[in-house]
């Protein structure tokens, strides 16, 4: 049986990326941090190894097959969790400028350990993404933004949208048939000063389905954006 090393470099090779034999020694890391803190806190539902290597480590750096991201641009992961997608990519391009946000705090000191661990660095910022975009220092800051499985598109929308500055991209990894969900979301998307540039679906080496949306802004980002979060679930956009 192959270790979980040599499972990512081949199954990302598949995928036309490169992971390294020392990055694969960093997933290895990653996955034993993961599933040792994982038996004192959630950190996520997956429990075998070759699970959590195609459904977390590969589905987030495969990202960078669809999306290219600048070098040294500043990227923020919300509702990051374990550090999904957001560790991955750092693991991937170090040259990246990253932030991960969450609402929950014990998730962000498992992520302090791992990046200590790793000797990564990223902010790691304990907010709520309606507060978060409300803070200068965050508000239109960025150039890339993504999120896995935090809500629905209409609200993601309106938790992630605020952070990109113009011309920024936010990367919204779905599950698959994404399109009537990318329907629902059109008027967040305006209202929010983006457009939609893609939306591509595709497999895991396992066969699960996966899609990813790609939403620019295009447009100042107008003053009541994000609403408090009360109102963002209650009446979505
Ligand atoms: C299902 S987990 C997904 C975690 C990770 N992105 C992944 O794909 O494995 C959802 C995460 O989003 C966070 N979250 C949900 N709503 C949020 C919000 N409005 N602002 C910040 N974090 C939020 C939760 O605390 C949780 O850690």
């Amino acid at each position: 049986m192959k270790s979980i090393r040599e499972q990512l470099i081949s199954a990302a090779a598949d995928y036309q990326i490169t992971v390294s034999p020392l990055q694969a020694e960093q997933f290895q890391t990653y996955l034993e941090l993961l599933t040792e803190w994982n038996q004192k806190i959630n950190l996520t539902a997956l429990k075998e190894p070759e699970e959590i290597a195609e459904k977390h480590f590969l589905d987030s750096i495969l990202i960078l097959k669809k999306l290219e991201i600048t070098r040294g641009a500043r990227l923020i992961d919300i509702g990051t969790g374990a550090g999904f997608p957001g560790v991955p990519l750092l693991l991937m391009r170090p040259d990246l400028k990253l932030t991960l946000m969450d609402g929950l705090n014990k998730r962000l000191i498992f992520l302090e350990e791992l990046l200590r661990v790793l000797s990564l660095n990223a902010e790691l910022v304990h907010a709520r993404a309606e507060e978060g975009a409300r803070k200068p220092e965050f508000r239109t800051k960025f150039e890339f933004a993504a999120a896995r499985a935090v809500a629905r598109l209409p609200v993601l929308c309106e938790y992630c949208l605020p952070f990109l500055k113009d011309g920024g991209i936010f990367a919204a990894m779905k599950g698959p048939e994404v399109e009537r969900e990318l329907e629902s979301a059109k008027r967040a998307i305006e209202l929010l000063g983006c457009e939609t540039i893609s939306s591509r679906e595709y497999a895991l080496p396992g066969g699960d389905g996966r899609s990813l949306v790609l939403i620019r802004r295009n447009a100042p980002l107008p003053r009541e954006y994000p609403r408090h979060g009360a109102k963002i679930a209650k009446s979505p956009l």
